[in-house]
């Protein structure tokens, strides 16, 4: 069923008019006809997750601010290239690759990214990563909500974990294609506040065959304190072995 699915929306793509983009997925019919979105009265823009909301502290909204003024500047007349590169975030990412908004309905058509499917703003994850492609790193400004308590006031290990492993992953993901976790090695160093916002920094180690071996560290926003310390082992998978084929 999932692999006829696979070759279908693999023709589906190649036969599309338009190259699939983000918009094109979410606005399919009424971009490829030409009509202005203006008239028509629904959005289906994906949300981006990590943009700024209401429940960023002004640290949140600083290291937002400083990553993003390092970022990469396109206009029509020029472009500058600066080393860091927002990603943007989505609760279901498969929904927006190219082709995919069929096989997200035909697979565990509910599902959502574990750090991204709380609705509310701040109880959860908030988060927002920063690539640099040329220096094979990334950094992360990661605020954490209420709802992810261990011990009292402060961020549950287990949550750490969780962002470890995406932040890591992402890095692993960028770098080279669909990986899967097969290692991942965590020494908490001292606790992080609740509400507090940590930089989680991601580096990669090397590359063997099918290995990418990398490193994380989170810290304070400042750098000047050590909260935790990771090594990850990611396997570089098909696209079958992503979806249990
Ligand atoms: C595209 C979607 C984008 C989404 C964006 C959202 C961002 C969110 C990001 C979230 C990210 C979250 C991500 C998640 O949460 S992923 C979910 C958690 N991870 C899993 O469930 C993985 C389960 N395990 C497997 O599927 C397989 O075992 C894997 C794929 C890992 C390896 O497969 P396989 O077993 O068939 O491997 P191989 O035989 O080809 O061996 C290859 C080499 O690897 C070495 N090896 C293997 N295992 C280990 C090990 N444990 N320690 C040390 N070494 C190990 C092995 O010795 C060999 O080395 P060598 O002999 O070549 O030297």
């Amino acid at each position: 069923m999932i692999r006829s699915c696979l070759k279908a929306s693999r023709t589906f793509i190649s036969h599309c008019p338009v190259a699939l983009s983000h918009d094109a997925v979410s606005q399919p019919v009424l971009v490829r006809r030409g009509l202005s979105m203006g008239l028509w009265p629904f959005s289906a823009s994906p949300r981006d997750f990590s943009l700024p909301n209401a429940s960023w502290n002004a640290e949140m909204r600083q290291v937002y601010d400083h990553y993003t003024a390092l970022c990469e500047v396109k206009t029509e007349d020029s472009e500058e290239t600066g080393p860091w590169h927002k990603l943007p975030s989505y609760n279901r990412s498969l929904k927006h690759a190219a082709g995919g908004v069929y096989l997200s309905k035909l697979i565990q058509s509910k599902a959502r990214l574990f750090t991204r499917n709380k609705k509310e703003y701040g109880a959860a994850f908030e988060y927002v990563i920063f690539m640099n492609k040329q220096e094979k790193r990334c950094v992360c400004a990661f605020q954490a909500g209420h709802l992810l308590e261990g011990p009292p006031g402060h961020v549950h290990g287990g949550a750490i974990a969780t962002m470890i492993d995406t932040v890591t992953g992402t890095l692993a993901g960028y770098l080279v294609g669909p990986v899967m976790t097969a290692n991942l090695n965590i020494n908490y160093r001292s606790p992080i506040p609740l509400g507090g916002v940590v930089l989680i920094h991601s580096a990669l180690d090397r590359l063997e065959g099918k290995k990418i071996f990398v490193n994380c560290r989170v810290t304070s926003t400042d750098e000047s304190k050590l909260h935790t310390e990771a090594t990850a082992l990611f396997i570089s998978v098909n696209m079958g072995h992503l979806f249990g084929m």
